[in-house]
């Protein structure tokens, strides 16, 4: 499939009028074709139009139609085959069994979302029956429904240019609820964005859905980004990037004379608590289970393990000993463009120019284009005295923090901010430890792991991708997983509506059988 440089918008494809930019293949730093010309505020208006438009037919679609939609996405983005995943490795510089892996995940993605749909839980349906005798009030007949909050604009993701992005997380599940969306393509792929936003673009047209159910927009610089949180049809925003852009949005998005909300993945640096006993028992293994999940993806995931928290002794020497060594082998990886590398040297600088900081190891040097590995430690009193060093380095870098004790550690997590993960490598002999920690890990973070990583979110039911602030602008959340329907979902309550008013959800004869409770009780089939 060619990619064009052509902005989707409902039926169209059309090249913009504003300044162009291109993909910047990521190994070698050289532009790629074709150029994408910007989409125009006259573009923007049209895709906002055609959104308004498609809302109320689209998220009134029934279940069976919205959840073969989904799936036709899924199979239109296999359907591309290899171009997508060559133009994605060029564009990424990631390898072909991440950008296949990715592929799969976000087609899963896809396919829970149409499972969501079909079960029908999502939409909380439930019944409070009139009760005309009721002493000394009768109770009126009351019924709810979630229903979608309307269209919503959607940011790719640099890092994860498949499941993050045009057809990512926040797109499936937003479409999922009956919310059309709007696409700003992330500029560092903007020839994978093409490529999926035309299967999204296909199984619209072939599902017979309104046109303004998805439109794609490409944009040299921010002014598309910023007018589209800023219209007034957009009504709610899914963002995964840096703290700097998903702040900026959320301002706008806060000062708009309808504020709307504003859901963010920022920065995070996934605490790593190495208690004793594990260390003791197997404090090699785990160092170098570490420096597999610092450097996947030359470290570009927001769950990377940035920051490890450990009591010294020979079991955190065993530990940093294969740590330091994996790192020293693992080669330099290319980043994804060329102002994320820059971020992440100079973060790195920083870091080691810290008087209260030493280098434990670094990786080999790299070609201009690629990030190297780094292990930084300090103590915990350097760690609690400067907030700076709590910033993430976005890239295969991570900081020791030897906690002379479990008071210093624990005041090292009560300092830290909201964050992603924490992850926790314990044996039998820690767990009263860890227990005297939940509580704290729990007002932190939005998933604790026992022996493991953060790296590698699986979609999932019971998955929390979120977290307090900064992790995230809304820590209620999730933006992987079935839960992430929730965000663009609102409920509606039904009093005394007569049965051939009711949408087909609340109707006494359930045409759609979705799940309800009656009375607060599961509704008897
Ligand atoms: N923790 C995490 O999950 C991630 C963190 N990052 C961090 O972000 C840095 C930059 O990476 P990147 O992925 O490009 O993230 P950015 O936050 O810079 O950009 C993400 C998207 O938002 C847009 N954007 C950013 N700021 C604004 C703004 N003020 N107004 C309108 N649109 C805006 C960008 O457009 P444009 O590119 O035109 O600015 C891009 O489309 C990394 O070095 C890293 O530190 C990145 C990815 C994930
Ligand atoms: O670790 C993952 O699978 C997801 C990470 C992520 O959400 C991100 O890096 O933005």
């Amino acid at each position: 499939m060619t990619v064009r440089g052509e902005n989707l918008i409902g039926t169209e494809a059309r090249r913009g009028r504003e300044a162009a930019f291109r993909a910047v293949a990521a190994a070698t730093g050289e532009p790629m074709e074709p150029d994408f010309p910007g989409a125009s505020l006259a573009d923007l208006d049209r895709a906002c139009a055609l959104a308004e438009a498609a809302f109320d037919t689209y998220r009134e679609t029934d279940p069976e139609a919205r959840a073969g939609f989904l799936e036709a996405i899924a199979a239109n983005i296999l359907e591309i085959g290899d171009d997508l995943v060559t133009r994605c490795m060029a564009e990424t510089g990631l390898p072909r069994p991440r950008i296949e892996g990715e592929r799969a995940r976000t087609v899963g993605q896809l396919r829970l979302f149409a499972s969501v749909v079909r079960d029908g839980s999502y939409v909380a349906a439930r019944i409070d029956p009139a009760l005309p005798d009721r002493k000394p009030l009768p109770r009126p007949d009351l019924r709810l429904r979630r229903i979608a909050v309307g269209p919503v604009a959607v940011f790719g993701a640099s890092n994860f240019p498949l499941a993050f992005s045009v057809a990512g997380g926040d797109t499936a599940s937003a479409l999922a609820a009956g919310c059309p969306v709007i696409v700003k393509a992330h500029p560092a792929h903007p020839g994978t964005s093409e490529l999926v936003g035309r299967a999204v673009q296909k199984a619209v047209s072939s599902c017979g859905l309104p046109e303004g159910t998805f439109s794609l927009l490409f944009d040299a610089g921010q002014s598309i980004g910023q007018a589209l949180v800023a219209d007034p049809r957009i009504a709610a925003v899914g963002f995964t990037g840096s703290r700097r852009g998903g702040t900026a949005l959320m301002a706008i998005a806060a000062g708009r004379p309808t504020p709307i909300p504003v859901y963010a993945e920022m920065s995070s640096i996934n605490p790593v608590l190495l208690f004793p006993a594990a260390l003791d028992a197997r404090g090699a293994a785990i160092g170098k289970a570490f420096a597999a999940s610092l450097t996947l993806g030359a470290g570009q995931f927001c769950t990377n393990p940035g920051l490890i928290l450990a009591l010294p002794g020979p079991g955190l020497d065993a530990f940093l000993d294969a740590a330091a060594a994996a790192l020293r082998e693992s080669p330099a990886a290319t980043m994804l463009t060329p102002g994320i590398q820059r971020a992440y040297r100079e973060g790195v600088a920083r870091v080691a120019g810290h008087n209260a900081v030493t280098l434990l190891a670094e990786g080999p040097e790299g070609a201009a284009t690629q990030g190297r590995a780094t292990l930084f430690a300090t103590d915990s009193d350097a760690f609690l005295a400067d907030p700076a060093l709590q910033e993430e380095m976005f890239g295969a870098s991570a900081l020791v923090v030897r906690c002379p004790d479990f008071a210093a550690m624990r005041a090292v997590l009560e300092h830290l901010e909201g964050q992603l993960t924490a992850s926790l490598h314990l044996a039998a002999a820690d767990h009263a430890a860890a227990r005297d920690l939940l509580p704290l890990l729990e007002r932190r973070v939005g998933r604790i792991l026992v022996d493991g990583f953060g790296t590698g979110v699986e979609v999932a039911h019971a998955m929390v991708h979120g977290g307090p602030y900064p992790a995230t602008s809304d820590g209620r959340t999730t933006s992987v997983g079935s839960l992430a329907i929730d965000r663009f979902l609102r409920p509606v309550s039904y009093q005394d509506v007569p049965d051939a008013l009711l949408p087909a959800a609340l109707r006494a004869a359930n045409p759609l059988g979705l799940p309800r409770r009656i009375d607060g009780a599961p509704e008897r089939a």
